[in-house]
């Protein structure tokens, strides 16, 4: 959709830099209330990502549970992966695509160890969702980047079905568009609008460079190595 070697150049661009540059960034275009995503949306574990949104949404599923003995109900399940709530997304992904679920908070764990490691394989960096994955000690495990509301137990099976990929979407209220960039820190995730993101980065990447002159002559003064957030 978007050109692979202009997503490559944003993503090189936009890893130097910290959550809180990006943040400061949109603010110098007066976006003070705009694209960062709010803190109820947390990492799973202390990592960092930095991708190209690729979007998908999920509504909570209003059709019949039929009454099915177990032996049925596990045919059923195939049925639904295949008909009601497909992954056919996963395998479009590209190298450098940041996963953005709408899952309509819904309380259904529509990523585990398994499928979330199938889109990491196909190149996804990372993964936010305003619901929860399950098989989360398998996802730290696998050190695969994910930012939710919550954590889930539960199977999307009966509680979820697809809608739709590649279309805007609403996280917690911010609006994504596939293409934009999606940097994602221990502070949390913002989304830069794809059309702002040479602006962005040149006001973000000031921010960094004085920050890091300003805390190198603190680490001088006690006497500290360098380490590679000053370097
Ligand atoms: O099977 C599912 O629907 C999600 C899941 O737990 C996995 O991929 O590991
Ligand atoms: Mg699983």
């Amino acid at each position: 959709m978007f050109d692979q070697r202009e997503n490559l150049e944003l993503i090189e661009m936009f890893s130097q830099l910290r959550v809180a540059d990006v943040r400061d960034g949109l603010d110098y275009l007066l976006l003070h209330h705009r694209f960062s995503l709010p803190y109820t949306i947390k990492p799973l574990f202390r990592t960092k990502a930095v991708g190209i949104a690729k979007t998908v949404r999920y509504l909570p599923y209003d059709g019949e549970i039929p009454k099915m003995t177990p032996q049925e109900y596990e045919k059923w399940c195939g049925y639904y992966y295949t008909n009601i709530c497909p992954y056919h997304w996963i395998s479009e992904i590209q190298k450098g695509d940041f996963i953005v679920i709408d899952q309509s908070g819904v309380d259904a764990g529509l990523m585990g160890s398994n499928n979330s490691l199938d889109g990491f394989s196909r190149g996804a960096v990372g993964y936010v969702t305003n619901g929860g994955p399950r098989d989360t000690d398998e996802l730290i495990i696998q050190k695969i980047p994910f930012w939710s509301k919550f954590v889930s137990q539960k199977t999307v099976i009966g509680r979820l079905k697809f809608d739709a990929m590649n279309i805007p979407v609403n996280i917690e209220g911010v609006l994504i568009k596939p293409g934009d960039v999606i940097v994602a820190d221990g502070d949390g995730v913002v989304v830069v609008p794809r059309e702002l993101a040479y602006d962005v980065y040149s006001f973000a990447k000031k921010e960094l460079d004085n920050d890091k002159v300003s805390r190198r002559k603190l680490y001088d003064l006690m006497g500290w190595e360098y380490d590679e957030t000053v370097k």
